[in-house]
C-alpha cells in the first residue's frame, strides 16, 4: 500500500474501501497517483478534512464552469483538446444567443434535453445533483420552479447540450406556451414520475406530453425516469416499473401510436442510478457513439483489459463504454474513483492557478481480488477508466502504448467533428445571406 505524504492509511482507504466493498467485498490493496498530484504540500489529512474535501470537490465544479466560460471567450490556453478552439472558432455561444428553433443546423450544434413531469417529481433535483454536484439532501430545500430554466452543459465536444427544466404546472393548451417551437429542436424528452406518489395523473400527463411532442418531432428520444425509487423495496421497484411501462404503452396503443418507444429507467438521486440513466440518455445524442465504442473495443481487446469507460469527469456521465455489459457496481466504483482522484488532487496537487485535472492526471488502484483500476486523462474533460487483471497489468507498457493510440484516435474523431460543424456553419451563413438578399435586406459581412 502506498500512502500519500501526511495521509494516514485509514483516511486514504476510508472512502475507497467503501467503494471497493460494493464490488463483491473487494478491498483496496494499493493506491497510486502520478507524482504531480502529491508532490506539492504536506497537509495532515484526518477524518475531519473529508467535509472540506467534498466542498472542494464542489468548488472544482464551479471552477470548471468558470474555466469553460473562459474557454468560450477564448481567454484560456488549450491543451490537446479541440474543445475550446472548436466552440470558440465555431462561435457557438454567439450563435446560441440567436438560436432559431426552426433551424435544423442550430439543433445539431447543441441538442436539447427537456426535463418534464408533475410538480415535485424531482426534476430540478436531478439537474442539480448531476450537473451542479449538489448533495441529495440539499435538494430538500429547493423551491418550486415557476418558469422554464435553461442551462448549457458544455463539458467537452461530446457532452454538449442544453437542459431545459420545466415547471410542473405547465399547460399545453395555454396559447402562450409555444410547445411546437420547443419540441422542434429537442433531442431527448425526460419525463420524471414520482414512484412514491400515486402515478395515475403522471401517466396521463406523460401520454399528453409524448403525443404532443411526437406530432411535432418524431425523432425525439422519449425517456421515462421512474424516480425516487430509494423509497421502494426491490420487489416493489420491479412491479412499479412493469405497471408503468404497461399502462403507458397501452395508452399509446389506444391512440394508435404504438410505434413510439419509451425507454424506462429506475432512478434516485441518492445513488448512482441517476448518473447511469443520464449517461444513457446523453449517449443516444452523441452521433460519434458507435465510433467511440468501436475504439474502446479495439483498445480493450488488444490490451487485456476487462472493461473500459470513457467518462466526462465533471458530470460523471460515461459517454461510451465497450460492448461488454455494464453492471451497476462497476460503474459505481468508477464514479468513486473519479471522486477520490479529484479530491486528492484538490488537496495535494493544486499549485497556483493549476487545475485538479490535467494532462498528467493518472491513478492506479489495486483491489485485493487481483483487479486493477486504471484512470488516465484523455482530453481536458474526459478520462478513461479501465478494469484490468493484475497479470495483464504487468504488461503496462503495452497498455500505455495502446492508450496512446486510442487517445490519438479520439483526437481524430474530435477533429472530424470540428470540420463537420465548421462546414455546417458555413452553409448556414450562406443560407442566411441568401435569405437576406431575397428579403431585400443588406448583406451582413461574414
Ligand atoms: N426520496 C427522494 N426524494 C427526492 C428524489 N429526488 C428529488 N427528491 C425530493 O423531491 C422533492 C421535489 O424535488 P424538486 O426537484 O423540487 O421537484 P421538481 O419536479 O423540480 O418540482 P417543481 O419545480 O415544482 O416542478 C424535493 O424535496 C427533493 O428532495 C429522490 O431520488 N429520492
Amino acid at each position: 500500500m502506498l500512502c500519500l505524504p501526511g495521509f494516514s492509511r485509514s483516511a486514504c482507504c476510508g472512502r475507497l474501501g467503501a467503494a471497493a466493498r460494493s464490488l463483491s467485498g473487494d478491498r483496496i490493496t494499493g493506491f497510486t497517483l502520478s507524482p504531480p498530484w502529491w508532490r506539492a504540500q504536506q497537509p495532515s489529512c484526518n477524518i475531519q478534512t473529508w467535509g472540506r474535501i467534498s466542498t472542494m470537490s464542489r468548488g472544482l465544479h464551479s471552477n470548471r464552469h468558470q474555466q469553460q466560460e473562459e474557454e468560450d471567450t477564448g481567454r484560456m490556453s488549450d491543451y490537446g483538446d479541440t474543445d475550446s478552439l472548436t466552440e470558440h472558432d465555431l462561435g457557438s455561444e454567439e450563435e446560441e444567443e440567436v438560436l432559431d428553433f426552426t433551424d435544423p443546423f442550430s439543433t445539431e450544434v447543441k441538442p436539447r434535453i427537456l426535463l418534464m413531469g408533475l410538480r415535485r417529481s424531482g426534476k430540478s433535483s436531478i439537474q442539480k445533483v448531476v450537473f451542479h454536484k449538489m448533495s441529495p439532501n440539499e435538494t430538500l430545500f429547493l423551491e418550486s420552479t415557476n418558469k422554464i430554466c435553461r442551462e448549457d452543459v458544455s463539458n467537452s465536444s461530446f457532452v454538449n447540450f442544453q437542459i431545459w427544466d420545466f415547471p410542473g404546472q405547465i399547460d399545453f393548451f395555454d396559447p402562450t406556451f409555444d410547445y411546437e417551437m420547443i419540441f422542434r429542436g429537442t433531442g431527448a424528452l425526460i419525463f420524471v414520475i414520482d414512484s412514491q406518489d400515486d402515478y395515475m395523473e403522471a401517466l396521463s400527463r406523460l401520454h399528453l406530453t409524448v403525443t404532443s411532442a411526437y406530432k411535432v418531432n418524431p425523432d425525439i428520444n422519449f425517456e421515462v425516469f421512474i424516480h425516487k425509487v430509494d423509497g421502494l423495496s426491490d420487489d416493489h421497484k420491479i412491479e412499479t416499473q412493469r405497471d408503468i411501462h404497461q399502462r403507458a404503452n397501452d395508452n399509446l396503443a389506444d391512440a394508435g401510436l404504438e410505434k413510439i418507444h419509451l425507454s424506462i429507467y429506475l432512478t434516485s438521486i441518492y445513488d448512482h442510478s441517476i448518473f447511469e440513466a443520464f449517461s444513457k440518455v446523453v449517449q443516444k445524442l452523441i452521433p460519434q457513439l458507435p465510433t467511440l465504442e468501436n475504439l474502446l473495443n479495439i483498445f480493450i481487446s488488444n490490451s487485456g483489459i476487462e472493461k473500459a469507460f470513457l467518462f466526462d469527469v465533471v458530470s460523471k456521465i460515461y459517454i461510451a463504454t465497450d460492448s461488454t455489459p455494464v453492471d451497476m457496481q462497476t460503474y459505481e466504483l468508477c464514479c468513486d474513483m473519479i471522486d477520490v482522484v479529484i479530491d486528492i488532487s484538490c488537496i495535494y496537487g493544486l499549485e497556483g492557478a493549476g487545475t485538479p485535472y490535467d494532462k498528467e492526471s493518472l491513478a492506479i488502484i489495486r483491489l485485493n481480488n487481483t483487479t486493477v483500476l486504471y484512470l488516465k486523462e484523455v482530453t481536458k474533460f474526459l478520462a478513461l477508466v479501465c478494469f484490468v487483471r493484475e497479470e495483464s497489468f504487468e504488461r503496462k507498457g503495452l497498455v500505455d502504448y495502446n492508450f496512446h493510440c486510442f487517445r490519438k484516435a479520439i483526437q481524430e474523431v474530435f477533429d472530424v467533428r470540428v470540420k463537420v460543424l465548421r462546414s455546417r456553419k458555413h452553409l448556414n451563413q450562406i443560407r442566411n445571406s441568401r435569405l437576406a438578399a431575397i428579403n431585400g435586406k443588406p448583406r451582413v459581412p461574414a
